[in-house]
């Protein structure tokens, strides 16, 4: 697939691929694979697959995937495997073994107990349950409906003690344990000896990732919106056309 880029991201890709280790790291959900109303069909686009998937066959050369899913979602989803390092609940859930606090699994077990009916009164409402989180969806509910569930989710187990609420795309994000996608890119950083980090994003979460990165790095945003992020693509096409590029230039670098 050939897609026109931003210069000033060709040229970074471009210096990235002639880095000695490199780890290429993205969000799932509005970047490998185009936002839908239905969260268990957001499938990645084939050539998204295809890149990562090229980039992990490269020498001294790493992929990952970073995502507010539930870790066993998100491969599910993506369909990748072994080569790649797959984070899932905002960073919390690697692939190495997960578990939950006692007293996160009593306090998640109370919110799902209150929010169970929130959302069942509103109809297109959902929630979708992950091991330490809890997401109130509103993407197919009444926009005026949905919106008034989510202030009343904020104001009510969105504010209790120990409760981590975060706002993303028709969706309001409740976890029981303290999330960084920040975190978790330092320790994939560590774990790849990564010289240099690409990571790409679309949503409020990701900006603590975009935060974390360094001088060499490279951080792109997809879509519109704030962001630390210092390149920017309009959609997950044209993140992936970056991430095939990446993938040609760096094999002439490291020289399969
Ligand atoms: O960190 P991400 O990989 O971007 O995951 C963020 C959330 O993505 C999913 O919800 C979003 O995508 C759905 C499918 O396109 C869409 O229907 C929904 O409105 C979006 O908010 C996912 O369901 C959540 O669990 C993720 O945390």
């Amino acid at each position: 697939m050939t897609v026109a880029l931003p210069p000033d991201l060709r040229a970074a890709v471009g210096r990235l691929a002639a880095t000695g280790t490199l780890l290429v790291a993205s969000d799932y959900d509005g970047v490998l694979a185009p936002i839908v109303n239905d969260p268990a069909k957001a499938f990645p686009l084939p050539a998204a697959i295809d890149a990562l998937q090229e980039l992990a066959t490269l020498p001294r050369t790493s992929i990952a995937l970073l995502s507010g899913r539930a870790l066993v979602d998100l491969a599910r989803l993506s369909g990748l495997g072994g080569e790649a390092l797959l984070v899932g609940t905002h960073g919390v859930e690697f692939d190495d073994g997960f578990a939950i606090p006692p007293e996160a699994a009593a306090l998640r077990a109370r919110l799902l107990d209150e929010l169970r009916p929130m959302v069942a009164a509103v109809p297109g409402a959902a929630l979708e349950e992950k091991i330490a989180s809890v997401a109130v969806h509103i993407r197919n509910a009444d926009p005026d409906a949905g919106e008034k569930l989510l202030a009343g989710v904020t104001d009510g187990p969105g504010s209790w003690p120990g409760v981590h609420s975060t706002a993303g795309k028709k969706v309001l994000e409740l976890a029981v344990v303290k999330t960084s996608k920040g975190t978790a890119l330092d320790v994939l950083r560590e774990r790849t000896g990564a010289d240099a980090v690409l990571f790409a994003g679309d949503d409020v979460t990701d900006e603590k990732a975009f935060a974390v990165l360094r001088a060499g790095d490279v951080g792109v945003k997809v879509g519109p919106g704030e962001t630390a992020a210092e390149y920017r693509v309009d959609d997950p096409e044209q993140i992936v056309g970056a991430f095939a590029l990446l993938a040609e230039e760096r094999r002439l670098h490291v020289g399969t």
